[in-house]
């Protein structure tokens, strides 16, 4: 360990989950932050307490107080930027009508706002999530490539990591909101290549919107980027009862009129982005509710990962996604809280609801078993028959999927989702003397705080986001426990980055 290379040390307790059933409270420990946003070295804070001094003694030691932890950032595996301005509303159609109605009047417009009001859209959305922990996000913009661009420069100036798509389809949506094939392509490579001007912490991702908007030969074309360019993918997939029948009628169709269609019928989703070379270690889909079990195996094999948005899936999806069972096949799992089909922008949202729907499977599977062994669900089975429904995921394990498993989803799992040596340091600063919505006694145990946080938690909660060692969001009124209460509901009491970009040479809050 030594003091060289460093910005500056943190000191204090991080609360991660290395794996999905441990949670590590790593309690008085120094983490070292070197200029380049990495984490140098992460040790206990006793054994390095000569640096941990000099640090102190330049202004560049961050002490936790009593009530503040660190956790890893946030990883929304699925969100549409675009989205924001109706979330919380429209939420009575099926999907397929749904977008109709709503998404894509939306999305449409973004072609034709001024530039200024693209930039405070996206720059609202982006500060939202970041206020609540979000350090990377994996977004939809929308077919417009130019207000897809601004997206992505938006997320480098507040210092967000994100994975920035501008959606492709050409086929199936409505006039005026639908591209050609070929514009489609020129365009989603245009955008690919406007990335060589932008840091490191936004990238391009390949986002083909789902199969009943997508060509053969616009997949085709999308998977011919993805081999030139390395680019992570993402789409939905088998997502809702009525894509599945849309997709179906669209293959019918086909077999009907085309009768030397070189595909078999009904081929499902995975089967078609495989075909076309979109399935890589480095794609996410989102939902995938309803795959077959060979599509399961599919994914396996090539190491693409799912979305899991339980809260837009209780809405759209009218199925339950297994998250144990394909974590126990070996598919990758990370959550998104793919706002506007969820209403909520916050990843302790999709963690809670990500339990929700985990204990609603439970309990589902429960009373089939009984029912099919002939006994009443508060009976023991008989001889020889097991129970055999898999635990209900809690909140330690919702944890890992919005943190480590967000990173492995997205093949980074060597670099985000852990604050350990070598990873970036992508941190939430939680405080338990801010915020009015939760008593703390002051008798809790770390885990306790935690667990109480990650069940009632919101963005009063969080004092500071870090993304590659800058400061992003950081509440400047961080209040002593007198008077938290009353500077609590005072919203604008955060500053930003891009407000501020000297923010993160201050030390303390
Ligand atoms: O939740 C969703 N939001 C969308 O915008 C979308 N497009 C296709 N499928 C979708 N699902
Ligand atoms: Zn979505």
């Amino acid at each position: 360990m030594n003091g060289s290379g460093i910005d500056f040390v943190v000191v204090g307790d991080i609360c991660q989950t290395p794996s999905i059933d441990d949670l590590a409270i790593l309690t008085n420990t120094a983490l070292a932050v070197g200029s380049d946003g990495s984490i140098v070295w992460q040790c206990p804070a006793e054994d390095v307490s000569d640096i941990v001094e000099a640090h102190a003694a330049q202004g560049r030691l961050q002490r936790l107080s009593k009530g503040q932890f660190l956790t890893p950032g946030f990883i929304d595996t699925h969100i549409h930027a675009s989205q924001h301005s109706y979330a919380g509303t429209g939420m009575d159609k099926p999907l397929m009508e749904w977008l109709d109605a709503y998404t894509f009047p939306v999305e449409r417009q973004f072609a034709h706002l001024p530039t200024a009001e693209v930039h405070s859209l996206y720059r609202r959305a982006v500060r939202r999530t970041l206020r609540n922990g979000t350090t990377t996000a994996v977004y939809f913009a929308t077919a417009d490539r130019q207000a897809s661009e601004a997206l992505a420069d938006v997320c480098a100036e507040e210092g967000q990591r994100a994975f920035v798509g501008k959606i492709s389809m050409d086929r199936h949506c409505p006039p005026g909101y639908c591209e050609t094939t070929e514009k489609s392509l020129e365009e989603t490579a245009r955008f690919i290549e406007s990335f060589r001007q932008r840091p490191s912490i936004v990238q391009p991702v390949v986002t083909p919107r789902f199969i009943p908007t997508c060509s053969d030969e616009l997949l085709a074309g999308l998977g011919a980027l993805v081999r030139e360019h390395g680019c992570h993918v993402q789409s939905h997939m088998s997502e809702s009862i009525d894509e599945m029948q849309f997709v179906e009628a669209i293959h019918q169709l086909k077999d009907d009129h085309h009768k030397h269609n070189p595909y078999p019928p009904c081929p499902t989703d995975a089967e078609i982005f495989d075909r076309h070379g979109l399935l890589t270690d480095r794609c996410i889909m989102a939902h995938a509710i309803y795959l077959s079990e060979g599509d399961v195996e599919r994914l396996r094999a090539r190491g693409t990962a799912i979305a899991h948005c339980p809260l837009s899936n209780f809405y759209f999806a009218g199925g339950l996604l297994p998250v144990r069972s394909l974590l126990r096949s070996g598919v990758r799992v990370g959550l998104g809280t793919d706002v506007a089909g969820g209403y909520s922008p916050s990843m302790i949202n999709a963690m809670q609801h990500a339990v929700t729907a985990s204990r609603a499977l439970s309990i589902q599977q429960h009373h089939e078993r009984h029912r099919l062994a002939g006994v009443k669900p508060w009976e023991p089975f008989p001889a020889g028959s097991s129970d055999t429904t898999s635990p209900a995921l809690d909140w330690v394990n919702a944890l890992y999927l919005a943190t480590r498993g967000g990173a492995e989803a997205l093949n980074m799992g060597k670099q985000l989702g852990l604050l350990a040596e070598g990873y970036r340091f992508d941190a939430v600063l939680w405080d338990v003397t801010i915020g009015d919505n939760i008593d703390f006694t002051g008798s809790e145990s770390r885990r306790e705080q935690l667990e109480k946080l990650m069940h009632l938690g919101d963005d009063r909660n969080i004092a500071c986001v870090w993304v590659d060692g800058q400061v992003s969001c950081r509440r400047r009124d961080r209040p002593a426990q007198a008077d938290c209460k009353a500077r609590a509901r005072d919203s604008n009491s955060v500053s930003w980055r891009a407000d501020n970009r000297s923010a993160h040479r201050q030390m303390g809050a």
